[in-house]
């Protein structure tokens, strides 16, 4: 990934199609999802989430946002059920949010934005490998939380206290014994949508599925997250933050919701 995109003016998600043209593609991601227009799938099946914290390694800002990774070479920790069929392994999660807490996440729900949105992004292992199952149509699972604004949300403080160790890009430090189910909400009704990458290499390899229920994020710790940079210590200092794709055309896709 040596392209120098980001969400500046000069490299931003409005560039990205000159180095990257699927970005013009027929399943981009992210979408504005509007519930009225969804449909209803009984036959949507109830997720699956079986996560082991012993898997969690390390966090990294990787100068585009920062993500957790986690050994993924057994099936410690899954997604099953939902839309999918197989099974798929927990990769890492990360977040793309904003400079303000009134704008943030990738996917709106009726042109409504959050602060954040946190993906949890799984791979196929019917495909050997995540760099194998990356440019596959079924390669990718990847479940978007939205984080709204309020109270101080205890279980995210061990990622937000993380961060000073990872302020530049390229920066990394170990993070172990963390079990990202803390960080889902109470309700696992989801709407679902095949899509993209929504960072270049936007490759059309993901199955979406948005969860309704946001989780909290308090002013404070979203302040955190800005408080990381895009660029490398040492170099002029640039605040991470507007590190999201804005909602692309849906095209001919449909959005199915699991609940009614
Ligand atoms: N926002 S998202 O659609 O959920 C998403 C999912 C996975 C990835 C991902 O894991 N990677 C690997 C790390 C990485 C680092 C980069 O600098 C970059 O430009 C892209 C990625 C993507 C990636 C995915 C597939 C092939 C290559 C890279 C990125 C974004
Ligand atoms: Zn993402």
């Amino acid at each position: 990934m040596s392209h120098s995109w980001g969400y500046g003016p000069s490299n931003g998600p409005d560039k990205w199609v000159e180095g990257f043209p699927i970005a013009d593609g027929p399943r981009q991601s992210p979408i504005d999802i509007v519930p009225g227009q969804a449909e209803f799938d009984s036959s949507l099946q109830a997720l699956s989430l079986k996560y082991d914290a012993a898997t969690s390694k390390s966090i990294i800002n990787n100068g585009h946002t920062f993500q957790v990774d986690f050994g993924d070479d057994s099936d410690s920790s899954t997604l099953t059920g939902g839309p999918i069929s197989g099974t798929y392994r927990l990769r890492q999660f990360h977040f793309h949010w904003g400079g303000a807490d009134d704008r943030g996440s990738e996917h709106t729900i009726a042109g409504t934005k959050y602060a954040a949105e946190l993906h949890l992004v799984h791979w196929n292992t019917k495909y050997p490998s995540f760099g194998d199952a990356v440019s596959q149509p079924d390669g990718l699972a990847v479940v978007g939380v939205f984080l709204q604004i309020g109270d101080d949300n205890s279980q995210l403080q061990a990622v937000v206290d993380a961060l000073d160790a990872i302020k530049g890009k390229g920066q990394q430090t170990t993070f172990e014994n963390f079990d990202p189910t803390v960080l889902l909400p109470g309700s696992l009704d989801y709407w679902t949508y095949l899509g993209s990458l929504t960072t270049p290499p936007l490759l059309e390899s993901v199955t979406w599925i948005v969860l309704k229920e946001p989780i909290s994020v308090s002013s404070g710790q979203m302040t955190k997250f800005r408080s990381l940079l895009f660029t490398p210590e040492g170099d002029e200092p640039s605040c991470m933050m507007d590190n999201y794709r804005p909602p692309q055309p849906l095209k001919d896709r449909k959005v199915r919701a699991s609940f009614q």
